[in-house]
């Protein structure tokens, strides 16, 4: 299988380009703004910027699209730049798709729900209520709508192995490695099914090998909310020093609207792989802190 996968600079998208180059396929991942060893540029908001990678040339089967404005809040404050990162992003990658006749894999988010009954399965009626989720409910609508046979999988709290260490769960180890006092004023009401990125990319490797279209719900075996996650992490490091002051979302008054019951259901993927088996934070942690 051939593959070109945007944004393979970060967390999700690293995570793919090393899985599936393990598993014996031909990637090709792209940076934008932070050059790895192992990725071309590539801008998704301008398809015609002269030090392109070349895709049409590549001739992938399968885009994977992990290129996004990820930061929730920003979103909110800044509608434009979320639209053109998520959305018109996501229209140019259509348009090399179709020019290239490939599949297409989409990574969409829980906050297509509006959190007051999940966890959620694929049929869950949708209600986004932040910009970053009506933008990513768009772009989802869209793939699936463009592209004959695309994959929409929806992720959430994604931690894991990334040269920046910038989700929240690297960012905690981080800190307690450092030996810093840690300050965490965190939401006990906001719940999801946090993942690691590599079983995302080993669940998107067996999902494109055996051609399946349509969304998945991508969890893991946690169901946690922000204080329990970090609680956990912590847990692994004794010395750790840190005030920890769990707030609810109301008292947070963070910028974007949050889900409050959010996360998933993934008996869909289950039920197709009974076999495949999903790590959690303590499995995580654990080969982390025997590194
Ligand atoms: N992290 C999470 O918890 C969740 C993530 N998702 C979704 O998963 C996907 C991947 O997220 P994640 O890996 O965490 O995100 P990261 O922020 O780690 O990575 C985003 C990637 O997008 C690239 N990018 C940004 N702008 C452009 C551009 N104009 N052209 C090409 N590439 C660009 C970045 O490149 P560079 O850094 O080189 O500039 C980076 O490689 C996103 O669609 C996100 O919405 C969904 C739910 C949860
Ligand atoms: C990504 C990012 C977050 N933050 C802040 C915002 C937030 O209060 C806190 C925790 O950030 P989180 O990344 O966990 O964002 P958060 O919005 O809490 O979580 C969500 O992420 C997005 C991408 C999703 O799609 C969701 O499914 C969910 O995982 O860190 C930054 O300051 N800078 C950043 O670049």
């Amino acid at each position: 299988m051939k593959i070109f996968i945007s944004g393979a600079s970060g967390l999700v998208g690293s995570n793919c380009l090393k899985h599936f180059t393990e598993m014996g396929c031909e990637v090709v991942g792209s940076y934008f703004s932070f050059q790895t060893d192992d990725t071309v540029f590539y801008d998704t908001l301008n398809p015609e910027h002269p030090y392109n990678f070349n895709i049409e040339e590549f001739a992938p089967d399968v885009i994977v699209h992990c290129g996004a404005l990820t930061h929730v809040d920003h979103c909110e404050t800044h509608p434009e730049e979320s639209y053109d990162k998520t959305v018109q992003s996501t229209i140019n990658l259509v348009a090399v798709a179709k020019a290239c006749n490939s599949r297409m894999v989409y990574i969409s988010t829980d906050y297509v729900f509006d959190g007051a009954t999940g966890p959620y399965s694929e049929d869950a009626p949708v209600n986004p209520i932040s910009v970053y989720a009506r933008h990513k409910l768009e772009a989802e609508q869209l793939v699936l709508r463009e592209i004959k046979d695309a994959l929409v999988l929806r992720v959430t709290n994604v931690y894991g192995d990334e040269l920046r260490g910038k989700n929240f769960v690297a960012r905690i180890m981080d800190q307690c490695r450092n030996k810093q006092k840690l300050t965490l004023k965190l939401p006990y009401d906001q719940y999801a099914s946090p993942a690691n990125a590599w079983d995302i990319a080993r669940a998107m490797y067996v999902l494109l090998r055996d051609a399946k279209s349509g969304i998945y719900h991508i969890g893991s075996t946690d169901y946690l909310n922000r204080v329990e996650l970090a609680l956990r992490v912590l847990s692994y490091f004794p010395d750790a020093e840190y005030d920890l002051v769990p707030m609810s979302t109301a008292d947070m008054k963070q910028p974007a609207p949050r889900p409050l019951l959010g996360g998933f259901v993934k008996m869909k993927f289950s039920n197709e792989y009974p076999e495949f088996l999903f790590g959690n934070v303590d499995s995580y942690m654990r080969s982390k802190t025997l590194e």
